[in-house]
């Protein structure tokens, strides 16, 4: 049975991280070797934008032939991929990072290749370490016809999440020296 993820009716509103890019700016991407939105081969090359009210992402995700599951339809397990991370960085603008420990999707309508679908997502709630998101899928344009919609529960991590379970290579690129990763390792 799993763990509700319904968010806390009596939650505050979230308020935008201080830090957090502005309406209409690029969000800051969490990770420049993410397959969700980094500039790196096999990415989705998802792009996000902070919303009007400086707290809600949207996103735009371009469904190409590598994309495909069925003959010129795109794979469901790339539109999770794709919510995993427009929900995802929707949280990079109220908090640190974080990581998705449930993740719910419907899927709608199928996606031809060659749509570009469109995402707003946005923090539901926050209580404690648990982060409640939710967002939708757009067929060709904002608001346009409902490809799917997802909700998720991201849960605060700190640095030693990844410095314990990444792979050393990819954290000493990033500046980590040799021995904190070690140390993480290590369970110190
Ligand atoms: C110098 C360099 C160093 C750093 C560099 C950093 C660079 C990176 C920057 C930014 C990264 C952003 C990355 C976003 C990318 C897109 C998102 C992804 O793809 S993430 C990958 C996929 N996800 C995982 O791999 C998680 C694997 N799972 C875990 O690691 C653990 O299960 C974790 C952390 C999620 C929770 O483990 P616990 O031991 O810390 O905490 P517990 O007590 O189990 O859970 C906390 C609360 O959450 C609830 N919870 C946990 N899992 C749940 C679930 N599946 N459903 C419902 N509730 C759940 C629990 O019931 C608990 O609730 P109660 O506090 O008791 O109220």
């Amino acid at each position: 049975m799993p763990i509700s993820i319904d968010p806390p009716a009596d939650a505050p509103p979230p308020q935008k991280h201080p830090k957090a890019p502005g309406p209409g700016e690029r969000t800051t991407p969490h990770y420049e070797g993410c397959r969700g939105c980094g500039d790196v081969p096999g990415s989705l090359r998802l792009a996000s934008w902070v919303g009007e009210d400086g707290v809600s992402v949207h996103s735009r995700f371009d469904v190409r032939d590598e994309h495909q599951g069925a003959p010129g339809l795109l794979h469901g397990g790339m539109l999770m991929t794709a919510f995993d991370d427009a929900l995802g960085t929707a949280y990079t603008q109220i908090t640190r990072a974080a990581v998705t420990a449930r993740l719910e999707t419907d899927f709608r309508r199928p996606v031809p290749v060659g749509t570009t679908l469109w995402f707003r997502s946005r923090v539901d709630a926050i209580v404690g370490r648990k982060i409640y998101v939710s967002g939708v899928g757009f067929l060709g344009e904002l608001d346009g016809e409902v490809a799917g919609t997802a909700r998720a529960l991201f849960v605060k991590v700190g640095a030693e999440h990844f410095l314990r379970h990444g792979r050393p290579e990819d954290l000493e690129a990033l500046g980590a020296p040799r021995e904190v990763i070690e140390a993480a390792r290590a369970g110190n």
